[in-house]
């Protein structure tokens, strides 16, 4: 079966806010979704509700096929070396290869520092990279071009568009401009509570 991931009807509460309503999604293999809107407006919290990392007010998700997600959260333990840190997650996702996202993210000659010295764009490879590795087809993305720099971004987008390619789905919250492969735009202000 292809990946597919489904949001329907769904709405945003944190505190005693709602942020917004009656929000419906539906990709299938090979979408792309670029949700954009000002800050404060709930790109991240949708991200996370499409993550499974909170709940809807409203509404359900369901997806098929596994969920891969980067925000401004670093999932890499910051005291190892990025090899080791890696290595946690090649252990957990079975796949003890980084092969291709790896060389083209650059991260040879990263591997050996520990994570708390790479800086913010090289903390950002890293998380895509691991993210990519985890062979998810379904890419939760918010703001994944920050502290990247201009050949990374296009690096980047060049990914994405190989991923929808290849049944994917890729689902971005982006203040920048990114270039994805047939964008379904979602301006998240035309759903504000
Ligand atoms: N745990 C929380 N409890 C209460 N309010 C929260 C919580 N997390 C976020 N918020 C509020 O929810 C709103 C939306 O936050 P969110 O991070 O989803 O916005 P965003 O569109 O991604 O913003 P930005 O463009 O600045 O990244 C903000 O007003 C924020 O203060």
């Amino acid at each position: 079966m292809q990946a597919r991931l489904a949001a329907k009807d769904i709405a945003c509460r944190r505190g005693e806010r709602l942020l917004f309503r009656k929000l419906s999604i539906d990709c299938v293999a090979g979408d792309a979704v670029h949700v954009t809107g000002p800050n404060g407006v709930g790109k991240s919290s949708l991200i996370r509700i499409l993550a499974g990392l909170l709940r809807p007010y409203a509404g359900d998700v369901q997806h098929y096929g596994g969920r891969g997600l980067v925000d401004e959260r670093l999932a890499l333990d910051a005291n190892l070396p990025l090899s080791k840190a890696l290595a946690f997650w090649e252990r957990l996702d079975g796949n003890a290869d980084m092969g291709r996202a790896g060389d083209l993210l650059q991260l040879a000659p990263l591997l050996d520092i520990p994570v708390r010295y790479l800086s913010t764009g090289q903390k950002k490879r890293a998380a895509l990279a691991r993210m990519i590795n985890s062979n998810c087809p379904i890419w939760l993305l918010d703001e994944p071009l920050n502290g990247l720099d201009h050949h990374a971004q296009t690096v980047f987008e060049a990914l994405i568009d190989q991923h929808c390619g290849a049944g994917g789905i890729a689902i971005v919250a982006s203040h920048q401009p990114i270039a994805l492969p047939a964008p379904q735009a979602v301006a998240l202000a035309d759903f504000a509570a």
